[in-house]
Order: C-alpha cells, then structure tokens, then sequence
C-alpha cells in the first residue's frame, strides 16, 4: 500500500481526493491537513466519508508528511513550494494541485501570480502533469504540477490540431464556462448563492492567470507562436467546466472527426463524441473524463471544439490521482473507474 498525505484537506479539492483515495486499492491515507479543523475527525466534518476514513486533520507538519510516499498539496497558490523541498530531500514524491510549480519561467509565474518563488531551481525537474502529453515523464517524475482546471479542458481540446499544424495557432479563442465550487470552499461575496444563482457573468477578460500557462502548453506542441484569447465566466452550477474553442483552420482536412479519434484512441479519459454533439458537463460530474465534440459549421473555416470536464476531478483531484498511479506505477486509471452522476 502506498502511504500518501494530502495538504489541505478540508477545501474542496482536497475532500474530493479524500472521496477518490478512500475507494483506491492501493492508497493508504495517513495525513490528512487542516489548520482550521485541527484534531477534528475528518468524518465529522465530512460524513460522507464515515466508515470510510476513521483519522483526525492535523497540523501541516512536514516531519509527519515525510512519513508518507507521496504528499498531495491541495492549498492555495504559493504553499507548497515552502515545503516541497524539505519533502524531495527525505524521498517523498509530490503532486501539487496549485500553480506552484506549474510555468517554466519564474519571472512569468511572479508577474501573475504576484509573490517570488521560493525555490525556482525546481521549475525545471518539475513535470507539467497533463498525462495526455506527457506520461513517460511523469512516470519517473518526483514532483509533478497538476494542471489547472480550465488549462486541462482548454489544451485537450486544442491539442488535436496544434499537434496536427492545421490551424493558425496565434488566433485561438477559449471561451470558458466554470461551475462555482472552482473558486474553493473560502467565504467570497462573489460566491454566495445570491450572487452566482440564477445569474452568468465573464471576468478577468483581460487577463486571468491561466492564460500563459495554457499558452506554454500549447506552445510546447506549435510550430508557430501561440496567440490565445481567454475568456472565462461564471456560472450558476457548482461543478463543471464548458470550454468552446474556436480555431480557423489553415489548409483542408477531409476528417476532423478521425483526427480527434485517432489523437485519442488510447486514452482512458478522453471521450471523442460522436460527429454532431454537444457534450454537457452533466456527463462528466464525479468522473474524471473530458468529453470533446468537434464541429465544423457550414464547412467553413472555422473549427469549433467542445469540451467539457468536471473540474474538482479531471480538472483537480482525478487527474492529480491519474498522475499518482502513473508515478508509482500502477494501473492508470486504478480508483478512477467513475461513471459520472446524472441528472
Ligand atoms: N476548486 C477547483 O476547481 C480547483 C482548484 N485548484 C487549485 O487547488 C488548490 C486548492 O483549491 P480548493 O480546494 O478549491 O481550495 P479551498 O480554498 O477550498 O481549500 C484550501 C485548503 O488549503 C488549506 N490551507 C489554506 N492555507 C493553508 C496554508 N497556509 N497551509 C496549509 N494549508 C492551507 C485549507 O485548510 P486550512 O485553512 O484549515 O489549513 C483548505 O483545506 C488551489 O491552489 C486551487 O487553485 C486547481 C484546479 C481546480
Ligand atoms: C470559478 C473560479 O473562480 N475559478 C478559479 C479557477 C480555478 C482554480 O482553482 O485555479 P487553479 O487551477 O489555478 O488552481 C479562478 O478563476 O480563479
């Protein structure tokens, strides 16, 4: 059994790895963190776990986390790089879900996300853990950076044609829809039920902080330089990310549809949708699939994709554990086998 530890767990992405880890056949859970909810049991708080898990939220000590194999860091942005190199020295391998670690360019990363690194000789070794493009390095990775939500539907739907050279890759256009619970569980005016209900808005139009670590995703498969308009809003639903994606194409292609499928043949959590559908984000809540549909209007020159994923799982703590079972080399999808929740 693998010992593993997971930062954070009380937030949202942090007790949806709880509910996935809980199941795994292979995952012992050891640590489980909480400032606030320290010494509490973790059923208590959550009693969707009782019977399931019967230890308390400790500190955040790191001599506790070394005890385990793997460490899950399920924190804001800029917490787990004070503690990930204590944990790589004592020969704990870590996946976290935050940005920490997940742009190349420690200047870029300060710029957006307004702190230093604390330690920017790990960017480098650290692997982008897109398991669509990057399976082989994440198997002998140390330290894995778990994707953001909108980043993983935005560049699984892109990829096919960057990959392919059949679109003009500095005019891509992402537009964006995610479900409440991805702003966590923290009190915000923005995400009481009076403010998100019944009601759609778009923000950070002109810059959100996804946007150059979807553009280094994309531009690690360009030939050419990428250019993208990101554009996302909030909706009233609590899981789930929608991402229409519009690309104009730069020669003919007879078989878009074959292309998606042939992309992702092999993949056990990328469902291409028949020719003409319109995935909803109902068909993906609680799994960790991303679900695409390719269009084509009027035979023009424009391709629209369609993408959806739920972002507490594919978008968070699905692919964060797709990422571990990949590490310790076990089945890819080994606790993942989720059919998702309808209606
Ligand atoms: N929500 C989503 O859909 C997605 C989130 N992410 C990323 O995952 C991370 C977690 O997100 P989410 O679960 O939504 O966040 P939440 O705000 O819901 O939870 C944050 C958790 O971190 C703990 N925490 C906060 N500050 C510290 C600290 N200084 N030291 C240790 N623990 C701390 C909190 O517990 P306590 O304060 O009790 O210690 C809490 O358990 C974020 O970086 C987020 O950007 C990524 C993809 C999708
Ligand atoms: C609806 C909402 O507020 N979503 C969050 C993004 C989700 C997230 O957690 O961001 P990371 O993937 O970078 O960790 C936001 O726009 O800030």
């Amino acid at each position: 059994m693998i010992k593993v530890g997971v930062v954070g767990g009380t937030g949202y992405t942090g007790v949806e790895l709880l509910r996935l880890l809980v199941l795994h056949p292979e995952v012992e859970l050891k640590v489980v963190t909480s400032r606030s909810e320290s010494g509490r049991k973790i059923s208590d708080l959550y009693p969707n776990l009782r019977g399931h898990l019967d230890i308390e939220f400790t500190e955040p000590d790191v001599d506790r986390l070394a005890e385990c194999d793997l460490v899950f860091f399920a924190t804001p942005n800029g917490i787990a790089m004070k503690s990930v190199p204590t944990l790589l020295e004592k020969g704990v391998k870590v996946i976290d879900l935050a940005a920490d670690f997940r742009i190349k360019d420690a200047d870029l990363w300060s710029q957006w996300y307004g702190m230093e690194h604390a330690c920017p000789e790990l960017l480098e070794e650290a692997v982008y853990g897109l398991p669509e493009t990057s399976r082989a390095e994440i198997a002998k990775a140390r330290l894995v950076a778990n994707p953001g939500c909108y980043p993983t539907a935005v560049q699984l739907g892109f990829l096919p044609l960057i990959k392919a050279g059949l679109v003009d890759p500095s005019a891509l256009i992402a537009d964006t829809k995610s479900g409440v619970s991805g702003a966590g569980r923290g009190a915000s005016v923005a995400t009481l039920l009076c403010e998100a209900t019944e009601s759609m808005k778009a923000y950070k139009a002109d810059g959100h902080r996804h946007l150059p670590e979807i553009t280094q995703g994309l531009q690690w498969h360009s030939e050419g330089k990428v250019g993208l308009t990101f554009v996302p809003h909030l909706t009233p639903m609590i899981r789930g990310i929608h991402a229409t994606l519009y690309a104009n194409l730069t020669q003919d292609v007879d078989d878009l549809q074959a292309l998606f499928e042939q992309a992702y043949q092999d993949e056990p959590f990328v469902d291409v949708m028949p020719a003409g559908s319109h995935p909803e984000t109902r068909s993906v809540k609680g799994a960790n699939t991303c679900r695409i549909a390719v269009h084509k209007p009027q035979n023009g020159n424009t391709v629209i994709i369609l993408s959806v994923i739920d972002n507490l799982v594919k978008g968070a703590a699905g692919q964060a554990i797709q990422n571990m079972n990949i590490m310790m080399g076990l089945e890819e999808d080994a606790g993942l086998r989720h059919v998702a929740l309808l209606p």
